[in-house]
Order: structure tokens, then C-alpha cells, then sequence
């Protein structure tokens, strides 16, 4: 019989762009429109949650201790400091993010990694052979304005984001950074191109 492919044998797809380029808005029609193929691998963060957010769903919130310590024990991927607060990728986030409750261990669903830069850096470090795609606003000026548009953040944060988001398109302008760039100017556009992109290593596209 041929060997159970583990959860981590589909390449993780590794998402990345300025805060407010558009990437929880397309990933959330990703999964909405192929719920059994992708699931997102779960970050931990210190930043305290927004709105509904709920541990274990959007992000697993801990302490500054607590994140310490994980980093400490060898725990993450990739971790980084953003605004204040700390965010990172755990190795056992990724490897049961593709496992579902009640699936078999060939039922597995390909991870998506939302993440910035410098976790970038580190997964290009790693063994985990992942696809990484950039999503970039069309300028930083109508970036400001989905900021401001979108109401959830602080003045002050805002600022942060966009002094942040221009060393993030930097970045992107590095060989072999990502291997694919979207510019998110017209919504559906953007779309059509990341699910395509996104669908290039499904057997049904
Ligand atoms: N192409 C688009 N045209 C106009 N508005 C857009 C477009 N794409 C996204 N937006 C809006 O821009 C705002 C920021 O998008 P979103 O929250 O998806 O960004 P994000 O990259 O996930 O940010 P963060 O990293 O901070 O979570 C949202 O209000 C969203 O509705």
C-alpha cells in the first residue's frame, strides 16, 4: 500500500503584502469557495483580540511570557514584531493545520500562511517548499484609504502600517522573494488571478 501522505506533504502557499493590501478579503473567498482544499495554519500573537475574534480561530492569543517561551523551546517557523506586538508561525500549527476532525489522514487540506515579511524570509529558510504570492495595493496612497476605510485601526497604527508597508513593497522587489505578484486594484481582478494562481497545484482547478 502506498504511504499515507502526511498533512505537510501539500506545499504550504505562503501570502504576504502590506497591512490593508487585501489579503483577508481574498482569502476569505478562497476558503469560501473551496472549503475542503485550504485551511489556514493558526498564528500566535500577543496583539489582544479585535472585535469577535476568538482564541484558537482567528489567532491563538497568548502572553509575552508565553510567546517567549515558545520561541525558546525552537517552537516557531517564523516570528516577527509588528506594532507592538509579536506574531508568529508555530511547526505544529502547520503540520496538523491540514488535518480536519473526523477526516482521514489522507484528507488533508493544503495550509495557507498569512504572514509578512521577515516570516517570509524564514520560510524561505525552512524545508517546507512553499509557493509564495505578494499582494500589493495599487499605490501607497489608495492603501491609506482602505486603512482608513476599513475603521479598525488607530490613527497611530495607521501610520505604522504604512511606514511598514512600504519596506514590505521594497522587499517584494527582491529576486526570488515571491513567485508571484498581484497588484489589488480591481477586486474581482485580483481574484481571478490569485485563484487561478492559488489553483495551479490542485488537480481540479
Ligand atoms: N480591490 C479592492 N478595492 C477596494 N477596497 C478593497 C480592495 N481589496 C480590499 N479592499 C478593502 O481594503 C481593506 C483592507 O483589506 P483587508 O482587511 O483584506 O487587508 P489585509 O491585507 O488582510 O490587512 P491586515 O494584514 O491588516 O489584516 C478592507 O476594508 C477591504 O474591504
Amino acid at each position: 500500500m502506498a504511504p499515507t501522505p502526511s498533512p505537510s506533504s501539500k506545499r504550504p502557499l505562503v501570502v504576504s503584502g502590506p497591512s490593508g493590501s487585501g489579503k483577508s478579503t481574498l482569502l476569505s473567498r478562497l476558503f469560501e469557495a473551496y472549503p475542503q482544499d485550504y485551511t489556514f495554519s493558526i498564528s500566535h500573537t500577543t496583539r489582544a483580540p479585535r472585535g469577535a475574534e476568538q482564541n484558537g480561530k482567528e489567532y491563538h492569543f497568548v502572553t509575552k511570557p508565553e510567546f517567549e517561551k515558545m520561541i525558546e523551546e525552537g517552537g516557531f517557523i517564523e516570528h516577527a514584531q509588528f506594532g507592538g506586538n509579536r506574531y508568529g508561525t508555530s511547526f505544529q500549527a502547520v503540520r496538523e493545520g491540514g488535518k480536519k476532525e473526523g477526516e482521514g489522514e489522507g484528507e488533508t487540506r493544503r495550509v495557507v500562511l498569512d504572514i509578512e515579511m521577515e516570516g517570509v524570509k524564514q520560510v524561505h529558510k525552512t524545508d517546507l517548499n512553499a509557493r509564495f504570492v505578494f499582494l500589493q495595493p495599487p499605490s501607497v496612497e489608495i492603501l491609506e484609504q482602505r486603512l482608513r476605510g476599513r475603521g479598525t485601526d488607530k490613527e497611530e497604527a495607521i501610520v505604522g502600517r504604512l511606514k511598514q508597508a512600504e519596506k514590505e513593497i521594497e522587499y517584494s522587489k527582491t529576486e526570488g522573494a515571491h513567485d508571484r505578484i498581484i497588484v489589488n486594484d480591481d477586486l474581482e481582478k485580483a481574484w481571478e488571478e490569485f485563484r487561478e494562481w492559488v489553483r495551479q497545484d490542485e488537480q481540479v482547478k
